[in-house]
């Protein structure tokens, strides 16, 4: 995918953040998740393809989906990555207050129970910030003032968008 169709389907995402997609692309690319690549044979536009590492994430990967199946693991998994978060949490909000400056929304993808985003929206309550996951991890959790959560399945999105379904 071209960095301007997934621009086009993000019609979500904020224009004045739109110059960013291209960084983060840079970012899941030099992370292994996506590979750089003459789509068109066109030396004007390079775009974005699964890498074998990425098609492990997918829903329809049969690696993949354990802890959807096992509430026990399910629960283990999701109290371990609250934990990592607790870590950040705080140098995140002390110390890079400047990243959540003239913002008035965030969307937390793959935000698990939220822990990050609770955090966030308890120290910036102007800031409205949604948790995306997938089902059986916000399957029971509340929404509570400016927090909401959703399932949805953000890499799914993409590869849909990607045509790679
Ligand atoms: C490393 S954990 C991040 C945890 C989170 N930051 C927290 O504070 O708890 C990655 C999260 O991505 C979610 N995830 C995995 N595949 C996903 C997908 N296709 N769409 C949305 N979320 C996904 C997992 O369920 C998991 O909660």
């Amino acid at each position: 995918m071209a960095i301007t169709d997934l621009d086009a389907a993000l019609p979500m995402l904020n224009p004045t953040k739109a110059c960013n997609i291209y960084r983060l692309m840079r970012i899941l690319a030099h992370s292994g998740f996506f590979a750089q690549q003459n789509l068109y044979n066109d030396a004007q536009e390079d775009g974005y393809v699964l890498t074998n590492a990425f098609h492990l994430l997918l829903k329809d990967n049969p690696l993949s989906d354990y802890a959807g199946h096992d509430q026990k693991l399910n629960s283990l998994f999701n109290e371990g990555m609250a934990s990592d978060s607790r870590l950040v949490n705080s140098i995140l909000i002390d110390k890079c207050k400047k990243v959540f400056e003239g913002l008035n929304s965030l969307v937390d993808v793959g935000g698990g129970t939220g822990t990050l985003s609770k955090a966030i929206a308890d120290a910036f309550p102007h800031l409205e910030c949604i948790v995306l996951d997938l089902p059986h991890v916000v399957a029971n959790l509340q929404d509570s003032g400016n927090l909401k959560f959703f399932a949805k399945s953000f890499i799914n999105y993409l590869c849909f968008h990607n045509n790679v379904q």
